[in-house]
């Protein structure tokens, strides 16, 4: 499977891709676990270059579209044969299976609030009532669930998905978890004769519909290989890093910079307000200096109106720090930057904006400001 797959592959890429992913085929290549660890720079597949209106990056909208055209479907067969199963479509888990759907996969879902399957039913996914018989009737099936308990329920909980895996599938969880998690789900799925990766992603909400995710993966490389096509249908780039576990922690260690990074820039916005500036002017500068980042931009505008419209939970980037911080205890690393934006994001939960996106962190603050 992993062979014949790796010829389709090399066959849709350009030329100056060929050499890495000929050598990510061939495990005894003495530099192939070194080109592994690497970053894969963007590898446009055939389906990012064909006609816009049939591109899965065309539209961020749940609406049907022209694309599950046969010149698509039959391409896709030729580099992923399989089914496909989606367990858990909330804000990224819905676009990431739209991206699949509208690409001309065989996707079918599964979601704990049923009725958030409704979109993706109406173009084209199917449904199975719980995770077990999604996995037993796909060949590959994701997962992106809200934080670790969630992930272990769904993968080998009553009826999880692990009660239908079998030999020859494959098990992708893309959650956000620590590496405890993310290896007791892999060696419940190796349990079972199929293969497990961990893929968290970096990217939001956009990047989630816009098929220009990050992902960070880890675990069996052979499964690597064969969903790399749903990867780059999906996202921009993908890392293999190695054993179970690396790819949780690269994502919690982006996620501990970026909580902390979001942490301090409420503050200076607070600041600059405090005296006299316009934040929408720091903000400005900010973007046009050394330490410009998109999600200031982004973000800024709407936190200067104390407008937080979720793309990134709250409570996703507490349980997330929180994960960092026990990344960093088992190294015995001090982490106070970190530690301290933790405080700050409890505080924010505890004033209820937990289901706000993460930039309400700002909101803290202000109340501890009239304190
Ligand atoms: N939003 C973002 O920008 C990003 C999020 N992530 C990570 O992706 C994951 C999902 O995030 P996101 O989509 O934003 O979150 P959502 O809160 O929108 O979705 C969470 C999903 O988990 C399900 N879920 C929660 N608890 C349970 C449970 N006990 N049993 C079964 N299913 C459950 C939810 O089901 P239900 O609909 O029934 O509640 C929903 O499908 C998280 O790990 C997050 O940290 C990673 C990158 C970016
Ligand atoms: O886990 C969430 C990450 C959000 C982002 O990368 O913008």
């Amino acid at each position: 499977m992993a062979t014949s797959f790796s010829c389709s592959l090399q066959a849709i890429l350009r030329p100056s891709h060929q050499i890495s992913i000929a050598l990510l085929s061939n495990p005894s290549s003495p530099s192939s676990v070194g080109l592994c660890s690497n970053f894969c720079p963007r590898i446009p597949s055939r389906f990012k270059s064909i006609p816009s209106q049939f591109s899965a990056k065309s539209s961020s909208s749940l609406s049907a579209t022209p694309i599950t055209s046969q010149i698509v479907s039959d391409t896709l067969k030729e580099v992923f044969p399989g089914r496909i199963g989606f367990l858990g479509v909330g804000i990224m888990g819905s676009p990431m299976a739209q991206n699949l759907i509208k690409a001309g996969c065989d996707v079918t879902v599964w979601n704990r609030t049923k009725s958030k399957c409704d979109p993706l039913l109406q173009i084209g996914a199917k449904y199975k009532p719980s995770p077990k018989e999604v996995a037993s009737s796909c060949d590959i099936t994701f997962s992106m669930l809200a934080d670790p308990q969630s992930a272990v329920d769904v993968a080998y909980g009553e009826n999880g998905a692990a009660s239908g895996m079998t030999t020859g599938k494959g098990y992708v969880d893309v959650s956000t978890v620590d590496g405890a998690t993310s290896k007791s789900i892999g060696e419940h799925i190796k349990a079972t004769g199929a293969l497990f990766l961990e893929a968290p992603v970096s990217g939001s909400k956009k990047p989630a519909e816009d098929g220009q995710l990050i992902f960070l993966t880890a675990g069996d490389q052979s499964l690597y290989e064969r969903v790399a096509p749903l990867l780059d249908i999906m996202g921009k780039s993908r890392f293999y890093l190695g054993e179970v576990g690396n790819g949780a922690a690269m994502k919690l260690v982006v996620n501990m910079v970026m909580g902390s990074m979001m942490a301090s820039f409420s503050e200076g916005l607070l600041l600059s307000e405090k005296v006299g500036l316009d934040p929408n002017v720091l903000i400005e500068v900010v973007s046009q200096g050394a330490i410009g980042a998109p999600m200031y931009s982004t973000k800024g505008p709407s936190m200067v109106k104390a407008a937080y419209p979720t793309a990134f939970p709250l409570k996703h980037q507490q349980k997330d720090l929180r994960l960092a911080l026990g990344l960093a205890e088992t190294v015995s690393q001090s982490t106070p930057i970190a530690a301290a934006a933790n405080e700050l994001y409890k505080v924010a939960k505890s004033l209820n904006l937990g289901d706000q996106d993460f930039s309400a962190v700002i909101e803290a603050l202000k109340a501890k400001l009239q304190e």
